[in-house]
């Protein structure tokens, strides 16, 4: 059958624990039952973004969904940026911190009924020393937290709490000194999170203020905390206290390290030490499709 409206399906065979099987028959069952015309491309880790886009530009879809992590959905949004085009988050990553923010549980059910759905917002990203972050990006013990669990080979809870303890015993806070329209903050940090979003991955909310559609991204400065309170919150099981935090929502930033390098990730990707961060909103980033 013809159909004029057509649907892109990418899906990154190796994210998380998820059997791609599953989504595969439920997506084409749901695009049969509606009448879309289906495309499928499966990311191979090697020009992904040039074989995206170029399906994009040729197919025209209305709709790109995507089974993956966090990283797949911030390749593809990168592909449908600026455009009508509707982003539908299948989750199926390791930490799905995107999809938590959107209130999509990871029931395949749920989020099929989200991807084809009516309601969709347009959220911005947040450009950082020219990469872009849809989520939470950070300087300091998380992202070191984000290196050391990469570098080991261990997954699951287990392999998470046994990083966790490693990292607070090797993290050091640092100076930091941030420039933003409204002023000079000049502090010792434990950690800086930019964020666009509410919710790390483990569901610790550190920005209840944020909101991905309203033009500004929050900074969130924490101070030194006590070993236990730092456990708790790395592990999920507290929210960040505003007694030791910081926020301040702005639309652009200098953010520099004074006394050393910090370590720093972006959604949930290493990305190296760093001394000096540019950010500034990028509005109206994406189209995503919305429970
Ligand atoms: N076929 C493939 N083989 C190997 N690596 C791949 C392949 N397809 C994509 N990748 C790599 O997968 C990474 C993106 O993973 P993604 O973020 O989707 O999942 P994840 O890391 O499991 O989840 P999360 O971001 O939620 O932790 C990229 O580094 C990309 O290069």
């Amino acid at each position: 059958m013809f159909s004029e409206r057509k649907v892109l399906l990418v899906v990154n065979p190796i994210s998380g624990d998820v059997n791609k099987d599953v989504i595969f028959e439920r997506v084409i069952e749901k695009t049969n039952e509606e009448g879309y015309d289906l495309r499928i491309y499966s990311t191979t880790g090697d020009h992904d973004l040039e074989t995206i886009q170029e399906m994009v530009t040729n197919i025209k879809p209305e709709r790109v969904l995507v089974a993956g992590g966090d990283g797949t959905i911030s390749l593809v949004a990168e592909t449908i940026r600026h455009s009508e085009i509707i982003l539908g988050i299948i989750p199926a990553g390791s930490a799905n911190g995107l999809s938590a923010d959107f209130g999509l549980s990871g029931s395949i059910d749920q989020a099929m009924e989200v991807a084809f759905g009516d309601k969709s917002i347009c959220i911005d990203a947040v450009s950082i020393n020219g990469d872009i972050s849809l989520h939470l990006s950070d300087i300091g013990l998380n992202a070191l937290l984000v290196k050391n669990y990469e570098d080991s080979d261990t997954r699951g809870k287990m392999g998470y709490a046994r990083e966790m303890l490693r990292t607070l015993s090797e993290h050091e806070n640092f100076e930091v000194r941030i420039t933003t329209d409204k002023g000079v903050i000049e502090t010792e940090a434990l950690i800086v999170i930019i964020a666009n979003a509410q919710k790390y991955g483990t569901g610790v909310s550190i920005n209840p203020i944020g909101d991905m559609s309203d033009g500004f991204f929050e900074l969130v400065i924490a101070k030194k905390l006590d070993f236990i309170e730092t456990a708790k919150i790395l592990a999920g099981n507290t929210d960040f206290n505003p007694e030791i935090m910081q926020v301040v929502s702005v639309q652009k930033a200098t953010i520099e390290c004074l006394d050393k390098e910090a370590h720093f990730q972006i959604d949930g990707e290493y990305k190296g030490m760093v001394k000096h961060l540019e950010t500034h909103i990028v509005k109206g980033y994406v189209r995503v499709a919305i429970p």
